[in-house]
């Protein structure tokens, strides 16, 4: 027999092979009936994500063997002991214990473990007070990585950015639950149908800094709501709703969307350009290809062609009115949803990314028509793939203008978001995603 907690370490050790948190906490959901066990599990499996590593600085302490060498039911089943007892009030310590332990019985039949994780949790249980981690003032970096949990190098990345305060406003807000976000889709129902239908299931919610987004304040399953399955509703983070609405794609104009999948910023602009024109939504994976056109389906949007393509290859004698750079990237600004980044990305990956990110771009710019749009984004927060690639980019092509977002922002939003033509979504700074977003223009050639 199964207990939750055996589920959990299960969940956790999948997150630890490099699962995505979102997909896998639908499945191991979808398995229990009870509401309260359903927001434990999730409680818990993201609690020890997000703070994996202050947990192990605190089985250090207690333990004389590495963990490295502890079988992971071991590792695990601490974590999501100590987590509890430390972070979790409504849970008696007895019970988180104890639970703990029946948990690793039950995956690993070995005497010794079990008594190993049962003496540590009472030990961290009895001296919690005496747990302390290195001052602020004596080394911000190290502060940082173990009280919040993050990676040193991330951490001294964000330090050398924007500056202990703020690093330490993105760091926090990082380890904040996500707010799920329904965009309202117009090509489905009206805003006063939509708004209906969520009073009608119960929802409490308030209208975001976008227009047409609004944050669910008590949502469960809210791809399992009525609204959701008649497509009046996407699932779409604040700032990357920003996406579409700078790009001002036109009535009847071509769009490129060079890496589209699952399709939310594509289904987006085929809203706003409610269903004319043409769109044209590349992506390299067709697994995720097939999201694309689940969601084109449910949304109701029928001026998309898709193509399973490369972008950093894709050929085509087209020019566009539009183009959306929306790249893959390390995704430093999406912590809060999917709090595994922190462990699954490294700062070598950095690199990668702001390559393939420059091999694209400089692959499409010719596809663009005289006086027409580019916008890059990315939902990250290194300079590498944000503010230096763009430099460059402009740099090497002067039929290229970078447009100043500043005024554009603020009239969408009401926003003032200090930007340098650039604009930087920073969370902890704005109560949303971390995204960053540049226009770029082509120069009309007489
Ligand atoms: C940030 S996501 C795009 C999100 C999407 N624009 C949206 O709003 O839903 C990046 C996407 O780029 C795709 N991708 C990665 N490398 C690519 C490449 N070389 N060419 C085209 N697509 C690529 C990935 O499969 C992934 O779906």
């Amino acid at each position: 027999m199964e207990n939750l907690r055996s589920q959990i370490i299960k969940a956790l050790a999948r997150i630890e092979k490099g699962s995505y948190s979102t997909l896998l906490l639908g499945s191991y959901l979808k398995e229990i009936s009870d509401q309260r066990d359903k927001n434990l599990f999730t409680e818990i499996f993201y609690g020890v994500i997000r703070h994996k590593l202050y947990l192990d600085y605190i089985i250090k302490h207690f333990s004389n063997r590495s963990l490295e060498k502890m079988d992971k039911e071991v590792l695990l089943g601490l974590r999501v002991g100590i987590y509890q007892l430390l972070f979790l009030d409504k849970i008696p310590a007895r019970a988180a214990i104890y639970e703990s332990v029946e948990a690793v019985k039950l995956l690993l039949n070995k005497k010794g473990a079990v008594a190993f994780v049962n003496g540590i949790l009472r030990n961290v249980n009895r001296k919690k007070a005496e747990l302390l981690v290195i001052d602020r003032e004596k080394s911000p970096l190290r502060h940082f990585s173990i009280h919040y949990s993050y990676p040193e190098w991330m951490v001294k990345r964000f330090i050398e950015q924007y500056g202990i305060e703020t690093a330490e406003k993105i760091i926090k807000a990082g380890n904040k639950r996500a707010e799920v976000i329904y965009r309202h889709n117009s090509l489905k129902m009206s805003k006063e149908e939509f708004l209906a239908s969520l009073e009608k299931e119960g929802f409490k919610f308030k209208e975001s800094f976008v227009p047409g987004f609004y944050n669910l304040l008590n949502a469960s399953n809210p791809v399992d709501t009525e609204v959701f399955k008649k497509g009046g509703a996407y699932i779409q983070g604040t700032s990357a709703g920003l996406a579409s609405l700078l790009l001002e794609p036109k009535k009847n104009m071509d769009v490129l969307d060079l890496a589209a999948a699952p399709g939310g910023k594509t289904t987006h602009l085929a809203m706003l350009m409610e269903n004319t024109g043409q769109i044209k939504a590349l992506d390299i994976n067709p697994t995720r290809l097939k999201l694309i056109r689940e969601n084109l389906q449910r949304l109701g949007v029928s001026n998309v062609s898709l193509e399973a393509a490369d972008a950093a290859e894709y050929q085509s004698e087209k020019k566009y009115d539009r183009i959306l750079a929306d790249l893959p990237c390390s995704g430093l600004g999406l912590i809060s949803a999917k709090p595994e980044i922190k462990w699954q990305k490294k700062e070598e990956d950095i690199k990668k990314m702001a390559e393939l990110q420059y091999r694209i771009l400089t692959n499409n710019i010719d596809k663009l028509k005289n006086e027409g749009l580019l916008l890059y984004s990315t939902c990250t927060l290194t300079r590498e793939e944000n503010q230096l690639l763009i430099d460059k980019i402009l740099a090497e092509n002067s039929s290229l203008e970078l447009l100043d977002l500043s005024e554009k922002v603020k009239k969408i939003t009401g926003l003032e978001i200090k930007s340098n033509a650039y604009l930087e979504i920073l969370p902890g700074l704005v109560d949303s995603e971390g995204f960053f977003y540049a226009l770029l223009k082509k120069r009309s050639v007489n």
